[in-house]
């Protein structure tokens, strides 16, 4: 089991109506490390992401995380983490009651439990606010809710949108911190985020996702080699270059899956129970 790809697609393809989000992609991604998601507004990022958790069922492709095929939703819940963009919380529990919730639901040991909850509520300076109620909570105090809802199972591999989206200097270099630690501790981190200075720091892979298709795929200094911007090459010149943005549009179409949207994984499943 080691030896396989911690996340591994063939092929995957996404389409909605006339659509491609998503077009034959294909990754390997060792365990153990964190794989760099970038891409332009509308590339298909959050679309691969929800196919690789399970939300979205590929039109074509297919693939698997942690041995698990994306098909297999309940198969994927105890091994993955999913850290959405607009990740639903319960506005009337506080920090402390929502956390252990989603440990209950993942029937984790009540008192092990409570000390990683503590553990990474103090890391994430959250600990005098845990018993507020969400629904008084900043944007930065719900992603950091959020992410801990994210981890707190240890799962093999964890998928972040954004995750330091909201987050004060001090807190985003805490939690880059952190996504450090899940890799040296084996976890795989697929971070998909437009803070390129976050990916040049934790990624060891960095996807250029353009259009619904991999236009590049390397270390961030590799990347940053093939930038043709002479003295000054960084990973923003290389994704400028790779990812020119001739399109006219990426207009809106139907919502085949929000349904979808509140089904499985951490974050979400407590939308489904009401
Ligand atoms: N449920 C849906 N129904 C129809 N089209 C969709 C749906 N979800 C995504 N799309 C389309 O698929 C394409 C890829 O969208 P996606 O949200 O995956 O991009 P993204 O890279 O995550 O963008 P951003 O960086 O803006 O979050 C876009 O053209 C989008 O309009």
């Amino acid at each position: 089991m080691n030896d396989q790809p911690a996340i591994f697609a063939d092929g995957l393809t996404k389409r909605y109506g006339d659509t491609t989000a998503v077009s034959g992609l294909d990754l390997s991604i060792p365990s153990g490390s964190v794989y760099g998601f970038l891409g332009p507004n509308g590339a298909g990022k959050t679309t691969t992401m929800r196919m690789l958790t399970g939300l979205t069922r590929p039109t074509k492709g297919t693939g698997s995380v942690a041995g698990v095929s994306i098909t297999d939703r309940d198969g994927l819940r105890t091994h993955i983490g999913y850290l959405p963009e607009e990740p639903p919380l319960y506005d009337q529990a506080t920090a402390y009651e929502q956390l252990e919730y989603a440990a209950g639901l993942r029937d984790l040991p009540a008192e092990a439990t409570r000390d990683r909850i503590n553990a990474l509520l103090d890391k994430l300076d959250l600990t005098t606010d845990a018993d507020t109620r969400i629904a008084d909570y900043s944007k930065g105090m719900r992603q950091k809710t959020a992410y801990i809802q994210a981890v707190l199972h240890e799962p093999d591999v964890v998928f972040l949108d954004e995750p330091t989206s909201g987050l004060d200097p001090r807190a985003a270099r805490t939690l880059r911190g952190m996504i450090t630690e899940l890799a040296n501790v084996g976890t795989t981190v697929f971070l998909s985020t437009h803070i390129l200075p976050v990916v040049e720091e934790v990624a060891d892979t960095v996807g250029i996702l353009y259009d619904g298709e991999l236009v590049a795929e390397g270390s961030p200094a590799d990347l940053e080699r093939r930038a043709e911007t002479g003295e000054t090459r960084s990973l923003e010149d290389a994704f400028l270059e790779l990812t020119t943005d001739e399109r006219g549009t990426a207009g809106e179409t139907d919502n085949e899956d929000s349904a979808a949207d509140t089904t499985t994984q951490s974050v979400v499943e407590e939308n489904t129970d009401g």
